[in-house]
């Protein structure tokens, strides 16, 4: 993941001027996950180019939260715990909103920032769920979404026992099959069922907002988090 301050930092470089060249009917595509937490992100792409399409990948701001810190724990193994990061005051059950793993799931908030520059028809929100259960159907989208064929379909994925995810099975040339690196698909820490359920009461209210916003809902709710 790109830090943020490097990020805005290329951008002021102008991004564009270290993009591969594309012929007419090519697409240049650029991916930084802190894009969408960044600020100065939207004003600055669309000053850039404002017809940019835009794709967020969004999952369960819970799992995400995990997510994001079995990362930050496979790096810094001395970081106290998830429970103990999550909230400001535990006794009183206040979720510490300004922690980076939890600010970013409040998907609402950082969409609200975007939709100052982009309609919502320029940005597709494809589901993190959906990528891991059924990846042909998600990419169906994003190539609908980005006015391609549909190239990519269900015979270029397969499920990889070992690994627990989908993997690419290149049938078009005699390649190996790939799978994503290892930092990718962790072993999450079990985490206490009282914080999930803390969490869920948190999340709640901008979930329905960002449901809302975007006339999508990924019923994050429902769901057994862990
Ligand atoms: N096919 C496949 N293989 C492996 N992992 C998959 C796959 N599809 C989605 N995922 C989920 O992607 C999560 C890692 O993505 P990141 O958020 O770290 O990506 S990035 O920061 O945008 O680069 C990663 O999160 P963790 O499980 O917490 O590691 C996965 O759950």
């Amino acid at each position: 993941m790109l830090d943020a301050s490097i990020f805005v930092f290329i951008m002021d470089l102008n991004i564009r001027n270290l993009m591969p060249k594309t012929l007419d009917g090519q697409i240049t595509m650029e991916k930084t996950p802190s894009y969408f937490v960044t600020n100065e992100a939207p004003k600055r792409i669309h000053s850039m180019a404002r017809d940019t399409k835009l794709i967020v990948v969004v999952r369960n701001p819970i799992t995400r939260a995990i997510s994001d810190y079995t990362q930050t724990l496979s790096k810094k193994p001395e970081i106290p715990s998830f429970e103990v990061l999550a909230f400001k005051n535990r006794t009183l059950g206040l979720i510490d909103a300004s922690w980076s793993a939890i600010r970013i799931g409040i998907y609402a908030l950082h969409l609200e920032n975007w939709l100052q520059y982009f309609p919502l028809s320029q940005i597709l929100f494809v589901s993190g769920e959906r990528l891991i259960s059924d990846p042909a159907g998600e990419m169906a989208k994003v190539q609908d979404f980005l006015g391609l064929k549909r190239i990519v379909t269900d015979k270029h994925f397969y499920f990889n026992e070992t690994k627990g995810f989908p993997c690419l099975k290149k049938p078009e040339d005699s390649g190996a099959p790939r799978c994503l690196g290892k930092s990718k698909g962790r072993t999450h820490p079990k985490i206490d069922p009282d914080v999930i359920h803390r969490l869920k009461k948190f999340y709640k209210p901008f979930n329905m907002m960002f449901y809302q916003m975007i006339g999508q809902n990924f019923q994050w709710e429902q769901e057994e988090t862990q």
